[in-house]
C-alpha cells in the first residue's frame, strides 16, 4: 500500500488543531480513540506499506509517514518533523516511540525537543526518510519498486518480523489505550495547553 496525498504540497498537515481548541470532551474522546485505532492498523498492517511524502508533513502526518515501511520524499522544498513543542504541547509517548524506532533515541530526542521541521535533505541525513525524489511521480516510482521486493518474501516471514520489531510500541498503547485518552483529555483543557494552542492558531493564520 502506498500512502500519498491528492494535495498540491501537503502531505497531512498533522491532526486538526481545531478539535484540540476549545475542545468538547465527548467529541474529543471519539477523535482520540479513532487516531489510536488508525494507528494500530496502519503500524501493524500485515502487508507491506510506504509513504510517498509528496508535500509538508508536520507532527501527525510525520507519524503516519514514519509509520508506514519505508518513506520516499519529494524535494527539496517541503518539511517533515515532529513539531508539537513548537506548538506548545508534548507529543505522547507512542508518538516519540514511533520515531526512536526510525532514527534512535539521540537523534530523536533532539528532534522532538527543539520540534524540529526537516528539510528533505536534512531528513534524509538523519534516517528520518530513506529516499528523496525530485518530483512525485518518481517518487512514486520508487515507493513502488520498494513494494515490489515483497513478490519474493514470504507474507508470513514478512509479518512475523514486523510484528517482533513493532512490538514494544504497540503492547505499550493497547495496554494504556484508556489512560493515553484520559491524559490527552485532561491535558488539553489546562489553561495554559489552550492559550498555547490559540497564539500557535493565530500564527497559522495569514
Ligand atoms: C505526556 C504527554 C502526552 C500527551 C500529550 C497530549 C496530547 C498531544 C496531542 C496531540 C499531538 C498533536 C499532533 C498534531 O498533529 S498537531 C498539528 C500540527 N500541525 C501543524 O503544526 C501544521 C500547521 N500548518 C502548517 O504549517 C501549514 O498550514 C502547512 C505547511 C501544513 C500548509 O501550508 P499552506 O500555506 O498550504 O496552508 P495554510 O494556508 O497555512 O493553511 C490553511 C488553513 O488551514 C489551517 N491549518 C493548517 N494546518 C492545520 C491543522 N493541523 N489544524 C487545524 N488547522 C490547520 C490554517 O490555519 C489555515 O486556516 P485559514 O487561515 O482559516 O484558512
Amino acid at each position: 500500500m502506498i500512502l500519498t496525498s491528492g494535495l498540491q504540497k501537503v502531505f497531512c498537515a498533522g491532526l486538526d488543531i481545531t478539535e484540540f481548541y476549545n475542545p468538547n470532551p465527548d467529541r474529543l474522546s471519539k477523535f482520540w480513540t479513532t487516531l489510536q485505532d488508525t494507528w494500530l492498523s496502519l503500524y501493524t498492517t500485515s502487508f507491506p506499506t510506504v509513504s510517498v511524502i509528496n508535500g509538508h508533513s508536520p507532527a501527525g502526518g510525520c507519524l503516519f509517514a514514519m509509520s508506514c515501511d519505508y518513506r520516499v520524499m519529494v524535494g527539496p522544498n517541503y518539511t517533515i518533523g515532529l513539531n508539537e513543542t513548537k506548538l506548545g504541547i508534548v507529543a505522547p509517548k507512542w508518538f516519540q516511540d514511533t520515531m526512536v524506532a526510525v532514527i534512535g533515541q539521540r537523534k530523536a530526542e533532539v528532534s522532538l525537543t527543539t520540534g524540529k521541521m526537516y528539510t528533505t535533505d536534512e531528513a534524509l541525513q538523519i534516517g528520518l526518510i530513506d529516499e528523496s525524489l525530485p518530483d512525485a511521480n518518481s517518487a512514486l516510482k520508487k515507493g513502488t519498486q520498494f513494494l515490489n521486493n515483497f513478490q519474493k518474501i514470504s507474507p508470513w516471514a514478512y509479518k512475523m518480523t514486523k510484528d517482533i520489531s513493532r512490538q514494544p510500541t504497540v503492547q505499550w498503547l493497547i495496554d494504556n489505550k484508556q489512560k493515553d485518552l484520559d491524559f490527552v483529555i485532561k491535558y488539553m483543557q489546562s489553561p495554559t495547553v489552550q492559550k498555547n494552542l490559540e497564539l500557535y492558531l493565530q500564527s497559522l493564520k495569514k
